[in-house]
This record gives C-alpha cells, sequence and structure tokens, in this order.
C-alpha cells in the first residue's frame, strides 16, 4: 500500500506537468489562431498534423507507446483545432444564411404531401397544420420536393422515418440534394388494415399492393399469406387506388382505415402491423431559411473523407461542445463506391454559441456540410 501511494504520487507529479504544458501548448494555438483569422488560413493542416505525428512517434521507445502517442497527439490536436474553431466562431453573426422566423400560416398557405388523399403523410400535414390550409397532392416524394423548391408549395410534409421500418432512404436523399430546409415535424401512429372492393374476402385475394415499408411493417400477417403477390406501390393511399380502379376481387391494399374510406372499400383485416406501436415521423419541409427562436433540435448532413478516424474526429465536435445527439444515418453516396453521406439530429438552438462553435468546425473539416434545419421536434416514444 505504501508503495502504491508512493507511485501515484509520482503520477501527480508528472501530470502537473502535463497540465502545464498542455496550458502552454493551447496559448500558443490560440496565438496561431489570431494568425490564422488574420491572413484566412484554415484552421486544420493536414499536412503539419502528419509530419507533427511522425515526429512524435519516432520519439517513443516501443510499439505500444508509438500508437499511444500517435493517438494522443491526434486528441491533442483535435482540441487545439476545437480552441480555434471557439475563437472563430465566436466572431461570426451569420449561421449559414439562417434567420428567425415564424411560421405564419393562412388559409391560402399551400402545403404539398405525396399520394392520394387518405395517404398517411395527408393526416400528418392535417395534424401539423390542421384544417385552416390548402392542402394539396403530388405523386413522388421528388415532386412534393420540386413543389416546395419552386414556390408552388410554402410547405410539404414528408415522412422520413418509421419506428418499426428506420429510414426512409429515398427522403434522406432528397433532402441532401434540394436546397429545401426542415422546418418542423410531426408524428403519426400508423395502423395499417386490410382493404378489398366490397364483397370481396380474405380468402379469394391472390394480389396486395402497398408501399414498401407498409409490405415491411405488416411482414407477419404477409408471411401466413405466402402465395399473395406483393406488389410495391408509390404509396400505400395510392394502392388502395389501384384496387378501386382495378374492380378485381383479388386485390387487396394494406393502407389505412381513412384511405378505405376515401375510395368506398372495405376493411377486410385490422391491426394488420407486426407491432402495435408503429409510428412514422415526419418532417415539414420549406424553401427559406429560417428557424424559431424556440427551436430545439437541428439537423445537418456532411461527407467525410474516406480515411481512418474521421468520423471518430467530426463527432467529437459534439461531444466536446456538450451536445446531444439523437440520431445518425449514413446514405452512399451516388458515383463514390462505399462512401457515405452522414446525417445527424442533435438537440440545440442555431443562436446558442456551443451549436455554433461545433457546426463551424464540422463545417471546416467536412466537405458538403448542410444544416438541414432547426426545428421543435416531437418527443420520440
Ligand atoms: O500548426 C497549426 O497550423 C495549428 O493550427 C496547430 C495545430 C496543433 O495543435 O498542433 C492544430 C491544428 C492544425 O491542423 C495543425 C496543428
Amino acid at each position: 500500500m505504501e508503495d502504491l501511494v508512493k507511485l501515484r504520487d509520482e503520477i501527480d507529479a508528472i501530470d502537473d506537468q502535463i497540465v502545464s504544458l498542455f496550458e502552454q501548448r493551447m496559448a500558443v494555438a490560440e496565438n496561431v489562431a489570431a494568425f490564422k483569422r488574420s491572413v484566412g488560413k484554415p484552421v486544420l493542416d493536414k499536412e503539419r498534423e502528419k509530419i507533427k505525428i511522425q515526429k512524435v512517434t519516432e520519439k517513443t521507445s516501443n510499439a505500444f507507446n508509438r500508437q499511444a502517442v500517435e493517438s494522443l497527439f491526434g486528441q491533442i490536436m483535435a482540441v487545439s483545432r476545437m480552441l480555434q474553431y471557439q475563437r472563430l466562431a465566436s466572431e461570426r453573426t451569420d449561421v449559414e444564411g439562417f434567420q428567425v422566423g415564424d411560421m405564419v400560416t393562412t388559409p391560402e398557405t399551400k402545403v404539398v404531401y405525396t399520394g392520394v388523399p387518405g395517404a398517411y403523410a395527408e393526416a400528418a400535414m392535417d395534424s401539423y397544420f390542421g384544417s385552416e390550409i390548402r392542402g394539396f397532392n403530388v405523386e413522388t416524394f421528388g415532386d412534393a420536393m420540386e413543389a416546395v423548391h419552386s414556390g408552388r408549395a410554402q410547405y410539404g410534409v414528408l415522412p422520413i422515418e418509421n419506428s418499426s421500418t428506420g429510414s426512409v432512404n429515398e427522403v434522406y436523399d432528397l433532402l441532401s440534394a434540394y436546397d429545401n430546409h426542415i422546418v418542423g415535424e410531426t408524428m403519426i401512429k400508423i395502423e395499417h388494415a386490410l382493404l378489398g372492393l366490397p364483397g370481396s374476402r380474405i380468402e379469394d385475394i391472390r394480389t396486395v399492393y402497398s408501399h414498401p415499408q407498409g409490405l415491411m411493417q405488416c411482414s407477419r400477417f404477409l408471411d401466413a399469406h405466402r402465395e399473395w403477390q406483393q406488389v410495391s406501390l408509390q404509396n400505400t393511399a395510392a394502392s388502395a387506388k389501384r384496387v378501386l380502379d382495378d374492380q378485381d376481387m383479388g386485390q387487396a391494399a394494406i393502407a389505412s382505415r381513412q384511405a378505405a374510406k376515401n375510395f368506398g372499400l372495405v376493411v377486410l383485416k385490422e391491426k394488420l402491423n407486426d407491432l402495435d406501436n408503429n409510428f412514422t415521423r415526419f418532417v415539414v419541409i420549406s424553401h427559406e431559411k429560417v428557424f424559431r427562436k424556440s427551436a430545439d433540435k437541428i439537423s445537418v448532413c456532411f461527407e467525410v473523407p474516406h480515411e481512418s478516424g474521421t468520423l471518430y474526429n467530426i463527432l467529437g465536435h459534439f461531444i466536446f461542445n456538450g451536445l446531444s445527439m439523437t440520431r445518425i444515418e449514413s446514405r452512399p453516396i451516388q458515383g463514390k463506391p462505399w462512401q457515405y453521406r452522414f446525417f445527424v439530429d442533435f438537440n440545440g438552438n442555431l443562436r446558442e454559441q456551443a451549436v455554433r462553435n461545433a457546426l463551424h468546425g464540422i463545417q471546416s473539416e467536412t466537405e458538403g456540410f448542410r444544416i438541414l434545419g432547426n426545428y421543435i421536434g416531437v418527443g420520440q416514444q
């Protein structure tokens, strides 16, 4: 025991020196930041970091320490960059052109959703905007993005994630491709039913239509009817419309009860989802770059270079600035096999300094960085 006390004393003395040297190093980093700011040089200098790591690792006496020193200095320089970003971010007044603003809707406000009336997206639109707007529908998610981008609609409502089957990939891809922004989100409970023509019976069904997510969310029920042909359509309400249009007693759709009402179909079976707790989260998009003062959730996307440790470093900006990430998703980048665009949601408001620090750092160290939006998040169950 006596020995441990002594050894710890030794460690304490060394740590005191490390802290003192670290503080000296950070003071120099601060000067570097001021210099770089004056000449407009970027904070990150990969070449300098590479040479630095090489030099310090050469000074080690064994392989273990070599690796440890590489990791340690990687971390020291990451912290040094964060300090520099903090200094630079505090001088900027603008965050990517986003402005504080309220969402004002009138009975003339046009809101677009995908699918035909009765689609879950219509229910999501109603739950978010109420009835005092002019909703209209288009066929595809891309059409909805385009309508918002061109100004044909002020807002759009698009599904982004389901609690049992995960992300709606196409919407993620469209969010990064279009210059539209997330201004809100809403969540609705999805309850699928099997819909058929009046007079049809489950025993006669041979073909079932739905959105791929609808088919996935009812996989257990469909497993018990493997002889049925499953056909994917644009959305669940379009599937109901197809059954009505074809007038074939052997066809059914997996869609909402509301869709049955809208298309004059009958409910052949209710509660088809594998899980009773089945929710879909929808994002509300706008072409304007606005966020509310009370917004508490931010979505960003970026690409990181295809090198080891890059994502780890980027996520470090959230952790270092005390920001809590709620979701991370990745999508393949078209034309760059095995490279990914990341989508991160985290809690915060664009007016907060910690948020600005983190975003400035992430923007500087990634490619294609975009703030997708800052909005009021809905509690996730
Ligand atoms: O030397 C620089 O340019 C610095 O900004 C300092 C430093 C470091 O802490 O060593 C930090 C960031 C750069 O990427 C490289 C090195």
